[in-house]
């Protein structure tokens, strides 16, 4: 991909000024279903923010609030120090989105759609830059209904960055891009995010998260369930070690402190402190001169965390949620 980005001040991240200011955000719908229900965050200048949730839980509601594209029903947004629904004029040339689904006529080329677009956009880049940034400069005069998913979704980022906006909205950027089209455009977003623009993303892939977001916001039923940084989030939820019981050891065998569950011989210990608790575990292991065979530790993960949330809220049990007391058992 060619790069010529849109620069707002490399490397000028100004997390106190903030960018987007979301308080008591409501959004209900006809009938009475509240989507969207008092929410409130705020995102800093050249920060890369991510709002995740369950199908449902309101994201996009919400995205379209920040755009200026529907009117909230209650609470306030502020975009720029603007509100985006009354003061589109102001705010709509600062900023560049990425709708789910992006609508171009199709009979037009690449090439086309993107010189249509330019002639509504203020200081557009040149066809060929943008096009180069999402590496679609090969398919300049392919008709836009002959593209795959995936290119269509590089199309629609191309029209979203062509007014070098200080301010980008991605909702699901990536959904329906190849392993190597979302690296691209996770590339993209992160030199974009360097160059001091402001980032909102919506996705449903927990290690685009994890991998781009500053910080992010996990929603459930309209609300705001949980946010922080990456690892704030992770950090909520229990470490996992994980071993096969050595032959001749029983799980009642196991230090009494640790919380452990067997299935068969897989052991799984679920800590909140993971190294104590792995030192400890080494510690037996060593005294009694016992191999852990495929012994693994790690911390949560962003995945880990949002199921346990989304299992929590619904009632059901995430998969290996379950944590015992009280010892070791046998399944
Ligand atoms: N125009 C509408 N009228 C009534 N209800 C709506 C409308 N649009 C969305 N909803 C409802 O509002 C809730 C939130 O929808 P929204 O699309 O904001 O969720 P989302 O988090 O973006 O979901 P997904 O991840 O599935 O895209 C859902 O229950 C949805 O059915």
């Amino acid at each position: 991909m060619t790069r010529t980005l849109g620069d707002h001040g490399a490397g000028a991240t100004d997390v106190d000024r903030n960018v987007i200011e979301v308080e008591g955000l409501r959004r209900t719908y006809s009938g009475g279903f509240q989507a969207v229900n008092e929410i409130s965050f705020a995102v800093g200048e050249g920060e890369l923010f991510a709002l995740l949730g369950t199908n449902g839980a309101g994201k996009t509601s919400t995205v379209e609030m920040l755009e200026g594209l529907a009117r909230p029903s209650g609470g306030t947004v502020r975009v720029l120090g603007h509100d985006p629904y009354t003061d589109r004029a102001e705010v709509r040339p600062r900023t560049g989105v990425m709708l789910q689904e992006g609508g171009f006529p199709s009979d037009l080329t690449v090439k086309e759609t993107v010189r249509m677009w330019a002639g509504c956009t203020s200081g557009a880049r040149p066809t060929g830059e943008a096009l180069g940034l999402v590496g679609m400069g090969k398919r300049a005069d392919v008709r836009v209904k002959q593209l795959s998913g995936g290119e269509k979704r590089r199309l629609d980022l191309a029209l979203a960055l062509l007014g070098r906006p200080e301010v980008l909205f991605l909702d699901e950027p990536t959904t329906g891009l190849d392993a190597e089209g979302r690296r691209d455009t996770w590339d993209l977003v992160r030199e974009l995010r360097d160059g001091g623009t402001t980032v909102l993303l919506t996705t449903h892939y927990l290690e685009e998260a994890e991998g781009l977001a500053d910080r992010l916001a996990i929603m459930h039923g309209g609300r705001i369930v949980v946010s922080g940084t990456p690892s704030e989030v992770t950090a909520t939820r229990p470490a996992r070690i994980r071993f096969r019981l050595p032959t001749g050891v029983e799980p009642g065998q196991l230090p009494l402190t640790l919380m452990a569950a067997a299935d068969g011989r897989q052991i799984e210990i679920r800590t909140q402190h993971l190294q104590r608790d792995l030192a400890e575990l080494l510690r037996w292991a060593e005294e009694f001169g016992v191999h852990l065979d495929k012994l693994d530790a790690r911390s949560a993960s962003l995945e880990e965390a949002f199921l346990d949330i989304a299992a929590q809220r619904t009632g059901a049990t995430a998969p290996g949620a379950g944590t015992n007391t009280g010892g070791a058992f046998a399944a």
